[in-house]
């Protein structure tokens, strides 16, 4: 599969940052931050470390997350994305698509609790995408523990968005306005079958991520792997810490400088599963994404934001926001987007 723009990094292990040392005063901070900013520029990716986000919350995330996926097939069908025009809710196992070709992971979507925006024929297509979370009634216990995993990871997304900010040499707040109140989020808990269940090697398709920034919070499996070149380097779960990766949305609001990486999951062994939680903060859905103007040094560095014919990019934060989701769910997208799949660009899949 051929993915523009993918350079070369050094690391054979992901370096870790801390975000308390990230978030001190200017004469401390300095070595961290140009180190953050050359791991964001080249691996797109790298483990956050004192986070804050309580062991005992991801604990409860996790455990949940599988007491879901136990449930008979047809009780999780009960919330199936199916009944969702917000794509909130159950996808099984083989009907998620990357780039066209089937996912064999099964998950479950949840985005900002928000009521459904009023519709209007002057109303966006992109205003479906909000509106409320569906819930399994069988477990009660996962609302409040997903809610507050959500808040959580965004109060350290919007950290990390300012160090990177004072990293590019820009004002902390410069990304801010891009998510005014209202950031788009997304939390997935996801379950990736063992090979035993399966012929395909896919957990999920190499993809880029389309937002802001990415956290995946692993369990005790392995299977995710970012590109460097021609090969791939593994990104184990290391305990106490997210992995972050830079999505293109942040790319292209940062002058080309921060790199959105490819990266995929392989299909654990054997009879193992892999769990895995990812959460995706992607600006306001009404915003437009510019590029800032980067200091000298720094310009002279950026690559120009990778066009994939096959994938573009819009600075329309909505518009590629569906444009990403009716690739990866095409039921959904027959189900609700029907009218509007033709003015939304681009065919095959991709990841929100
Ligand atoms: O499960 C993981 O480790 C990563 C998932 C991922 O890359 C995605 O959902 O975009
Ligand atoms: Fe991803």
């Amino acid at each position: 599969m051929n993915h523009p723009n993918s350079p070369d990094f050094q690391y054979t292990v992901l370096p870790t940052f801390d975000l308390g040392e990230l978030d001190v005063a200017t004469a401390v901070r300095k070595a961290p931050l140009s180190a953050l900013r050359e791991a964001a520029h080249t691996a797109g990716f790298f483990y956050l470390a004192g986070h804050g986000v309580q062991q005992a919350l991801i604990d409860d995330a996790f455990r949940v997350s599988r007491e879901f996926f136990d449930l008979p097939d047809a009780a999780k069908r009960t919330i199936e994305n199916l009944h969702s025009p917000h794509f909130r809710g159950y996808t099984c196992t083989g009907a998620e698509l990357t780039r066209g070709a089937r996912d064999w992971r099964e998950q479950l979507d949840f985005g900002a609790e928000r009521p459904r925006r009023a519709l209007s024929a002057k109303a966006p297509p992109w205003a479906l995408l909000e509106g409320p979370n569906q819930w399994p009634d069988d477990i009660p216990a996962l609302k409040p523990v997903v809610l507050e995993l959500q808040a959580q990871l965004t109060a350290v997304a919007l950290k990390l968005l300012r160090a990177l900010a004072i990293a590019l040499g820009q004002d902390a707040e410069v990304f801010t306005p891009l998510i005014a109140d209202a950031p788009t989020l997304l939390l997935k808990l996801i379950r990736y079958p063992g090979s035993a269940f399966t012929d395909s090697a896919q957990g999920v398709g190499a993809h880029k991520d389309t937002g802001l920034l990415t956290f995946v919070v692993q369990h005790e499996q392995s299977g995710l792997q970012v590109q460097n070149g021609e090969s791939w380097i593994a990104v184990p779960p290391r305990a106490g810490t997210l992995v972050v990766n830079i999505g293109e949305m942040l790319e292209l609001a940062s002058g080309g400088y921060l790199h959105a990486n490819v990266h995929r999951v392989v299909t654990p062994a054997g009879q193992n599963d892999r769990l895995s939680i990812a959460y995706f903060l992607n600006p306001h859905l009404d915003a437009r994404v510019r590029p800032i103007a980067l200091p000298a040094a720094l310009q002279a560095a950026a690559r120009p934001s990778a066009h994939d014919p096959d994938n573009p990019l819009l600075e329309q934060v909505g518009l590629n926001l569906l444009k990403s989701q009716l690739r990866s769910h095409p039921e959904v997208a027959r189900r609700y987007y029907a009218g509007v799949a033709g003015t939304v660009a681009g065919e095959g899949a991709d990841h929100a």
